[in-house]
């Protein structure tokens, strides 16, 4: 942490990160206390908790919007908690409601250090914006969620970042719209409410992202990074060149963590023993959450229970 990060709110750590236009800010998707001490110990200076990891880890479901605004609420507090002076970037789905759900979920998110969240344009039975036929509300009711979540960011008073995402490139709307074309609209729409970035689901190629930012507001725009998702992978220096300034990697950690935990319980099961030889043990598996500095703080307190 340097000067400029000490005794900074989270919020105001993001909007620092975000002020400077030439600065691509990029947050590996995490989704539980593991994965977030793991990206933390790698020095990223912000986090993004996926709702579907957080879907998938915490309830064993598809990211079908099973998650219940206190099933996001708990494990973005949880995160956010853990190292305070980087900023996290939380799903916030629909906003779990109407108006006044999508400011209360807004004020808790600020109340629990969140640094920023994103809403959309999908409706409550909402789906992984990478998967077919998804369905939106209408503009107006688009224009109400965000108008709510401004209305209490400012409220707040905490500075946290709302960011207006659309899935219209890959859904449609109950009057039919939807599209390449509908999707800037909306995100038009939702810079003059007064959002502080914007998120274009499922951009389709990568001239396709360039035309994008060349058609939207001059606000941060975030490119979302699902591997073998709608929208190609483009490195970080790519992502930059093209003027993205937040890329999020939503599903990189369970990309990582699905094989291996597979690999390792089929090989108990196959082979009666776990494939791990010799094994991390349980002080360097406790050390990736903390163990010496929780010990050491008993220990400065006069604690004498683990010397
Ligand atoms: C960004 C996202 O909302 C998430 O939950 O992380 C998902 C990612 C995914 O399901 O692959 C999305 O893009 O809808």
């Amino acid at each position: 942490m340097n000067a400029t990060q000490q005794n900074v709110s989270a919020p105001a750590r993001l909007r620092q990160l975000l002020s400077d236009p030439s600065h691509t800010v990029v947050a590996p998707g995490v989704y539980d206390g593991i994965s977030a001490r793991l990206a933390l110990a790698q020095g990223f200076e912000c986090l993004y908790m996926t709702g579907a990891g957080t879907a998938m880890s915490r309830l064993g479901m598809a990211d079908l919007g099973l998650t219940t605004f206190t099933d996001m609420h708990q494990n973005a507090s949880m995160i956010a908690s853990i190292n305070p002076s980087v900023p996290l970037i939380a799903d916030a789905d629909t906003g779990y409601g109407g108006p006044i759900n999508v400011a209360a979920t807004v004020k808790a998110y600020a109340r629990s250090g969140v640094a920023g969240l994103h809403i959309e344009d999908q409706v409550q039975e909402k789906r992984c914006g990478h998967l077919g036929g998804k369905l939106l509300v209408s503009r107006e009711v688009y224009a109400n969620r965000l108008r709510a979540a401004c209305r209490a960011r400012d409220e707040s008073g905490s500075g946290i970042a709302i960011i207006a995402r659309t899935d219209a490139r890959a859904g449609k709307d109950p009057e039919g719209n939807g599209g390449y074309d509908e999707a800037v609209a909306r995100l038009r729409m939702a810079a003059e409410i007064g959002v502080d970035g914007l998120f274009f689901e499922a951009l389709q190629s990568k001239e396709e992202a360039e035309k994008a930012i060349s058609d939207l507001p001059k606000i941060p725009v975030l490119l979302n990074e699902v591997g073998g998702g709608r929208t190609p992978i483009l490195a970080v220096e790519e992502a930059n060149k093209l003027g993205f300034r937040i890329t999020i990697w939503p599903t990189m950690g369970l990309e990582a963590v699905v094989p291996a935990l597979e690999n390792a319980y089929s090989a108990l099961k196959k082979n009666g023993k776990s494939p791990e030889d010799p094994a991390l043990g349980p002080s360097k598996l406790f050390e990736v959450c903390g163990l010496k500095d929780l010990m050491a703080f008993d220990e400065s307190v006069g604690g004498k229970a683990y010397q």
